[in-house]
């Protein structure tokens, strides 16, 4: 993507994303929206990051270029170093692949499959992923292995949601309301399980979402409004989601 080898080793100090000048416009025939607006950022490697702002301020835009799954119109995004923008539909697939797990508000699991062969679909084409049976147990649904998603309440399939976008031992971990659908109790058993992802395997987590006091379990907290970053705020102590109400 930038002359050097796909596989050489990146710059060991290159921050896990740089952002530079990036901006996204949508044009539907006549109408232009203008979703980002110029975002400069830095994500180290580990970071857990909350990103807050109203509806239509450009969460999602600036989450779906981060995973390689939308590009920018204009401005750079660089990965450990390598620049996804201008990379082809080909690399991008590669590297949402091997790098990044997404979990969306609505899990997506294949009803016909149990939570482990939800789990070994990704397992199976992974470069190096973690046993299956690993990564279930790591989101607490050892003893619901061989269960369907019908089986499991809302909060469980979103736990399956994470153990898939884990299994392959992603870099980066990207949530876009991943507690949207999911009352206050499940909601926090679901943000206890994308933490101890961050703290134990160590992945990067960005989370998109609505509610502001989920911000303290992050290390830094970006506001997003029009398109652009307002304000970032830094915690300088991460509370568990045990910690929090609201
Ligand atoms: N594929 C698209 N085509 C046209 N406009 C789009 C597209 N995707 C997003 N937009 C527009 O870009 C702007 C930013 O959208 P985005 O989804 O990033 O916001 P958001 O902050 O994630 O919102 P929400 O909290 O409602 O999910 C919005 O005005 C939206 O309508």
């Amino acid at each position: 993507m930038d002359g050097r080898p796909a596989d050489s080793p990146a710059p060991a100090a290159a921050p896990l994303f740089e952002a530079r000048g990036l901006s996204k416009t949508y044009r539907t025939g006549e109408v232009e929206v203008q979703a980002l607006r110029g975002v400069d950022l830095d994500v180290a490697r580990g970071e857990f990051i909350v990103l807050l702002g109203a509806s239509g301020s450009g969460k999602s835009t600036l989450l779906n270029i981060l995973g390689g799954l939308d590009t920018p119109t204009a401005g750079e995004i660089r990965f450990a170093g390598r620049p996804l923008s201008g990379a082809s539909e080909a690399e991008l697939t590669a590297y949402r692949r091997e790098h990044v797990g997404f979990v969306f508000q609505f899990y997506n699991l294949i009803p016909s499959l149990t939570v482990v062969e939800n789990v070994q679909l990704v397992t199976d084409i992974a470069r190096d992923p973690m046993p299956a049976e690993e990564a279930v147990g790591l989101v607490g649904l050892a003893p619901r292995r061989d269960h369907f998603p019908s089986q499991l309440s809302g909060g469980e399939q979103q736990r399956v949601a994470i153990a898939r976008a884990i299994a392959k031992r992603p870099q980066v971990l990207l949530c876009d309301e991943p507690t949207g659908a999911l009352d206050y109790q499940t909601g926090k058993l679901v943000l206890e399980v994308i933490a101890r992802v961050n703290r134990e395997l160590g992945t990067t987590a960005l989370v998109i979402t609505h509610n502001a006091a989920i911000a303290a379990m992050a290390d830094r907290v970006i506001h997003l409004g029009d398109g652009r970053i307002q304000r970032i705020d830094k915690n300088a102590q991460r509370l568990s989601p045990s910690e929090l109400s609201w």
